[in-house]
């Protein structure tokens, strides 16, 4: 009897509602706060379940012998996250029992977010240790990279396109003490002003025609204890670029259209190619910004610098394709090497990588050779004309050349910019900023 006592007191200490079914689905055990959720009286111990709630879920547990862990369900209109699971006594299911809670607003929210976060693919992948090459000057980046990756500062990554620059955020914040917390990586040159404000901030219900009904959490909100990237930093407008520096100096963001000020805990890595001293003698970035975000400054090296790093580069290729199961080469000729190491690569990794796929892809054998670059042949010698045509002429390649061969592409791709960049050899914000450039911004 003493026991009974003292292991009711127990359950009933317990924040959890807990009810317990035998293996008839009679209730042989149930606490204060079942009775309270459930809407039960307390009599029901050594009652069928069934009297009380027809459609119990332990009836299926008892059938199933299988445990159903997070569901959630609403009972006298309150949601609540049921546990359910077998008792199981030496092998043998002898019953049943279910542990549950109120679901609060802030675990609603919590499961949202990660949901959200989980479905856009917001969490770090790439450790350091994954980035791939052994030259000196990549072997220099990754170890300042852990250094300060392992410090809460911001850190500002300048790099050329394509050079690895989300790799290395990504791994620094899986150096850090954040790397359990999200890694949220956004690109300010691929959202125009407004999109960019909403995304990165966030909105209330209501905050501007179009905006989704009950609002929407931003980047810096669905970041908080993690890491957010800014890549191309140097694209952001000056209304953006003040209202980010507000939010960096108060670690708090307002949702546009919104009263409540929300306390965010961010770490930013932002990343650009372009000079942005420049843009700031052009008074296009704030100086104020800039100095903030250039805490420690991270430079990554062209392709071009570290060729010798091209065959591990290449493997590591191979090796994914190979993975996703689309292909598997067994070979790389020394005269592809070569010829790979006669080029400037001004697309940097991203561009080896989409030679080296569609190498892999077209290739009729289990090695490639130097007879499948074709193509990528083709490319060097063109590149080399136009170079040749520019030093003689004094000038750089025609504009409307590289005009006409991105519409050209964008035509043949029936408008879909990923295609067209992928088979320019360009990454998609590139592709964005010629466009833009030639006057074809919002084709
Ligand atoms: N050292 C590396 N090892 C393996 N893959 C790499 C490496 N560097 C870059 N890549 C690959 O190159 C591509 C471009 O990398 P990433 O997006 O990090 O470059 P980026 O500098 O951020 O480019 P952008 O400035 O255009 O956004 C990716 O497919 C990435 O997997």
């Amino acid at each position: 009897m003493r026991d009974y006592t003292l292991i009711q007191a127990i359950l009933d200490a317990s924040h959890d509602g807990i009810i317990a079914v035998d293996r008839d689905s009679t209730v042989i055990w149930v606490n204060k706060n079942a009775l309270e959720i459930l809407g039960l009286p307390p009599h029901v111990v050594g009652e069928k379940i069934t009297r009380y709630i027809p459609q119990s879920d332990l009836l299926r547990i008892l059938a199933t012998g299988k445990r159903e862990i997070g569901d959630i369900a609403t009972v006298l209109n309150r949601q609540i996250i049921i546990n359910r699971l077998p008792i199981v006594i030496d092998g043998q299911t002898v019953g049943a029992v279910s542990t549950f809670k109120e679901f609060t607003d802030i675990q609603k929210m919590e499961l949202r977010i990660r949901k959200q976060s989980m479905e856009s693919g917001l969490e770090a992948k790439y450790r350091l240790e994954d980035i791939v090459g052994h030259s000196d000057v990549i072997r220099e980046a990754k170890e300042l990279a852990e250094t300060f990756g392992r410090t809460e500062a911001t850190v500002l990554i300048l790099g050329e396109t394509g050079t690895g620059k989300e790799l290395f955020a990504q791994g620094m914040h899986l150096c850090s003490q954040r790397a359990a917390g999200p890694f949220v990586a956004v690109n300010c040159a691929a959202l125009p002003g407004n999109l960019l404000e909403s995304e990165l901030f966030g909105y209330e219900d209501g905050a501007f025609t179009g905006a989704r009904k009950g609002g929407k959490p931003g980047l810096f909100e669905l970041a908080h204890g993690g890491t957010l990237f800014l890549d191309e930093i140097g694209e952001m407008s000056l209304p953006i670029q003040a209202l980010l520096l507000r939010v960096l100096q108060e670690k708090k963001v307002r949702r546009i259209g919104g009263e409540r000020v929300i306390p965010v805990d961010v770490r930013i890595i932002a990343a650009t190619n372009r000079d942005v001293e420049e843009r700031i003698r052009m008074s296009q970035f704030r100086s104020d910004l800039y100095y903030r975000l250039n805490v420690l400054t991270l430079e990554l090296p062209p392709l071009r610098q570290r060729l010798e790093d091209i065959p591990a580069l290449t493997w590591a290729i191979i090796r994914e394709i190979a993975e996703r199961g689309d292909k598997t080469i067994e070979s790389v000729s020394e005269s592809l090497f070569k010829l790979f190491t006669q080029h400037d690569w001004p697309g940097n990794v991203r561009e080896l990588r989409n030679v080296v796929e569609r190498m892999v892809l077209l290739s009729k054998t289990a090695r490639l050779e130097r007879r499948d670059a074709a193509f990528f042949e083709k490319k060097l010698q063109k590149r080399r004309q136009t170079d040749g045509a520019a030093a003689v002429a004094g000038t750089i390649p025609a504009a409307e050349d590289e005009a006409e061969m991105i519409l050209r592409v964008l035509q043949q791709t029936r408008g879909n910019r990923q295609e067209a960049a992928k088979l320019l050899g360009v990454d998609r914000t590139t592709l964005w900023r010629k466009l833009k450039k030639y006057g074809h911004g919002s084709t």
